[in-house]
This record gives structure tokens, C-alpha cells and sequence, in this order.
């Protein structure tokens, strides 16, 4: 039988639409690597009630940012897509997804040509499911599948919940143990050079749109989605991987602005990771720093995080508490950005290295990260080309 790789995109989803906004959160409050209730029932009676209670605030910010303004570019399992709904109140986390599905296929097919690699996304709280997933890889046939987490550090609440999912519906389907494909997973991989690279290029994007007196006075907020501390003492790794991956970015960069590191995002009423990103803009504005530019960190595509708590709240309680921004700025998400994309086929040819035959690869010098003069330096990619 020939090879036919299958990569699965492992992402957590967002509403498509105002009618599943509720429903969303509810998955959401009702995984136990999120919310730790143990699962059960205490833990259904939790995410109903707080679901219902969130979900109209929520789905205004969703509103504000919404995601599919000219008709769905979400996946072929969108709800919206299937009934033809233009929704006013998509999370962009869907279609943005999506693009990053299409664009790695696409890429695959030029440094692959003699492999079939078919790239799938799969949502933990929004569709398609791990379920609706893995019928569409029997369908195709796939023999090697890799798991990649749209997560480049790895948290137990994230990846690790998405790997947890994939298993319990993997036992399920086939309780006999005889699924239909080897499987591979990719952990982490914020040490890649290429999305490094694909970081530091959408920084040097923002910073272009700024004169050079500005640029020099801009701050760097690295801000990524926390956790609460009782993850960080029992050991979850991400908060670690979050602080290297922001060394590892600055390292690489010539000019070396001012940078810090914050966390947002904050659910519920137990102590999360420390700073708090609206708290250490805060601070700067109170001792007269008016230029920033905020640095999505934990995050591969824009969403509500981005977009609206960087993009708009954040502003505007800044601004209610009478303080004045000289230039602020969030920059873009990774989204499609070529480098990135290039990082997740070398994460996933590495993974496959005992499987694939040496020279099967022909990677595209042109895809390259990192333009020519950006003020980032290109480190040797960690895949030899
Ligand atoms: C990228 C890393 C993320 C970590 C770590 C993470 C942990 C975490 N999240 C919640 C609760 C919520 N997260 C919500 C949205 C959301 N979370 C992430 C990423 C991480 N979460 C993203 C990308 C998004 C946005 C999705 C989108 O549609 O745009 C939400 C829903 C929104 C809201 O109600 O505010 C909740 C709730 C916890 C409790 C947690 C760690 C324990
Ligand atoms: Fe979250």
C-alpha cells in the first residue's frame, strides 16, 4: 500500500455563529484539562451555568471582530457554510485556521510531489471534531498521520487536552486497537527556526509602519494567554517555553527594543500567571512611556484574544482611565505567514524521518522567512534544506 500522510491541525475553534456561542463555552468549561472538576457531573452543572452565563458578553466581543464578514471561509464542517449563513458573530480562529490548512497542502505539494499529504484541521470546542475528522482520513485512506498542535509550547491544557481528545475518539472508533495509520506527535516546537523567523518578520512589518524616532521608543509587550499558577506548580511547562521563545525571538533581532512579558486572558477567580498584560501597560503609561507595540506570543492566528482584548479593550480601558497613547500597535497574527507555514512541514517531515525516504523532500529555498533586509537575522534553518 502506498504512503498517504495525513496532518491534522489541532486547534481549539471558536463560535461560527451567535447561536453556538453558549454551546462553545460549554465544551469548553466541560474539559477537565481546562477546568480541573474532574469531569462528572459537578462539572456539567458548572459549564452549564457558567456558559449560559458568559455566552452574551462573549458573543458581543465576537461581534466587534467578527471573522466572516463576506460568507464563511471556514472549514467544509461549518455549520455556516453547510446553510449558507453570512454570520455576523465568527470567531476568525476558524477561517484563519483554515488558511493555514490550505496553505500547508499547498506546500507539500511543491516540496513533496511524489507524496500524497492531505492536511486536515481538527477543533477541540468547535467543529469538525476529532470524530468528524478521523471519518474523513478513513475515507482518504491515510496511513501515516501526525498530530501538530497549533500551539507552538506545549500546555497540558492545550495540546495536551487536544492529544487526550484524539485518543479517548481514537479508542472509540476502533476499540480493537486497529486504526487505520501509524501516528506521530509533534510536542512543541518553539525552538524551530523558521517560526522564530516568522515572528520576528511580523515584527519588523509593524515596526515598518512607524518612523525610525518612533521605532526606537517603541516598548515590546510580549503577551501571552495565561494559565493559573497551580498549572505552572504542578509543572506544566508552558509558561517556561513562553519565556524562551521570547529570549529566542529577541536574540535574533539586531536592534534590541525595550521587551517584557505579560499574560491575558485571565477566567475565573484563582491566581493566574503574573503580569498581567492591561496591568504592565499600566505601569509603563504611569511612568510616562506612550509607544508600544504588543506581541502576541502564545497565539498562531488572530482571534478574540488578539484582536479584541489587545486591539480594542485594552484601549479603551486605558483610555477611560485618562491615560494617552503616543502609538500602540498589536502585531498581526502568524496566520499564514510562508515561514510559519514552513515550519510546520519541517516539523512534520521531521517526525516522519524514519519513514520517508531521504531525498523525498525538496525544500523551497524561496519560502524562505525572513525578507532580505529585515532587521532580524536568519539563524541556519534546524532542518537541513
Ligand atoms: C494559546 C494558549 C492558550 C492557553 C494556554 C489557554 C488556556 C486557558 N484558556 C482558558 C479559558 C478560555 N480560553 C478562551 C479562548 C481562547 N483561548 C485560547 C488559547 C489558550 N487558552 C485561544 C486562542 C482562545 C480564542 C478562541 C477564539 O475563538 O478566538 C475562552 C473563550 C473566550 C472567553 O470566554 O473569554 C475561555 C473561557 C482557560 C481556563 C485556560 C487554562 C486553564
Ligand atoms: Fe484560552
Amino acid at each position: 500500500m502506498s504512503m498517504r500522510i495525513g496532518v491534522v491541525l489541532m486547534n481549539l475553534g471558536g463560535p461560527t455563529h451567535e447561536d453556538n456561542v453558549r454551546i462553545f463555552l460549554k465544551n469548553l468549561f466541560r474539559d477537565e484539562d481546562i477546568i480541573k472538576l474532574g469531569g462528572g457531573v459537578t462539572q456539567k452543572a458548572f459549564s452549564n451555568v457558567i456558559s449560559k452565563f458568559r455566552a452574551p458578553s462573549v458573543a458581543e466581543d465576537y461581534k466587534e471582530i467578527n471573522g466572516c464578514p463576506n460568507g464563511c471561509t471556514g472549514n467544509k464542517h461549518c455549520f455556516n457554510r453547510k446553510n449558507k449563513v453570512v454570520s455576523d458573530c465568527c470567531s476568525p480562529i476558524n477561517g484563519l485556521t483554515e488558511a493555514q490548512r490550505r496553505g500547508l497542502e499547498k506546500y507539500f505539494k511543491k516540496i513533496m510531489p511524489g507524496h500524497e499529504v492531505k492536511v486536515y484541521t481538527c477543533m477541540r470546542y468547535w467543529l469538525p471534531f476529532a470524530d468528524q475528522v478521523m471519518d474523513d482520513m478513513v475515507e482518504d485512506g491515510i496511513t501515516h498521520t501526525v498530530l501538530m498542535p497549533l500551539y507552538p509550547q506545549f500546555s497540558w491544557t492545550t495540546t495536551g487536552s487536544s492529544f487526550r481528545d484524539w485518543e479517548n475518539v481514537v479508542k472509540e472508533k476502533f476499540p480493537d486497537g486497529n486504526k487505520p495509520w501509524k501516528e506521530f506527535h509533534v510536542k512543541n516546537y518553539y525552538h524551530n527556526e523558521s517560526y522564530l523567523g516568522a515572528i520576528n518578520a511580523r515584527i519588523d512589518e509593524a515596526l515598518a509602519e512607524m518612523d525610525e524616532e518612533t521605532r526606537k521608543k517603541t516598548h515590546f509587550i510580549f503577551s501571552a494567554h495565561g494559565t493559573p499558577l497551580l498549572e505552572v506548580r504542578s509543572g506544566d511547562p508552558y509558561t517556561v517555553e513562553i519565556k524562551e521563545t521570547m529570549e529566542a525571538v529577541m536574540a535574533r533581532r539586531e536592534e534590541k527594543n525595550s521587551y517584557w512579558l505579560s499574560f491575558q486572558s485571565r477566567v475565573g477567580p484563582q491566581k493566574w500567571t503574573q503580569p498581567n498584560t492591561e496591568d504592565l501597560v499600566e505601569r509603563h503609561l504611569e511612568y510616562g512611556i506612550k509607544n508600544f507595540l504588543m506581541i502576541p506570543i502564545a497565539f498562531v492566528t488572530d482571534h478574540i484574544e488578539t484582536l479584541y482584548e489587545l486591539g480594542v479593550e485594552l484601549v479603551e480601558d486605558m483610555e477611560e482611565e485618562g491615560f494617552e497613547f503616543e502609538n500602540y500597535k498589536v502585531m498581526n497574527g502568524l496566520n499564514d505567514h510562508p515561514g510559519y507555514i514552513r515550519a510546520l512541514a519541517e516539523e512534520t517531515v521531521n517526525v516522519l524521518k524514519h519513514e520517508i525516504s531521504e531525498g523525498a523532500v525538496q525544500w523551497d529555498q524561496q519560502s524562505d522567512a525572513v525578507p532580505e533586509n529585515g532587521s532580524a537575522r536568519r539563524e541556519k534553518s534546524a532542518v537541513k534544506t
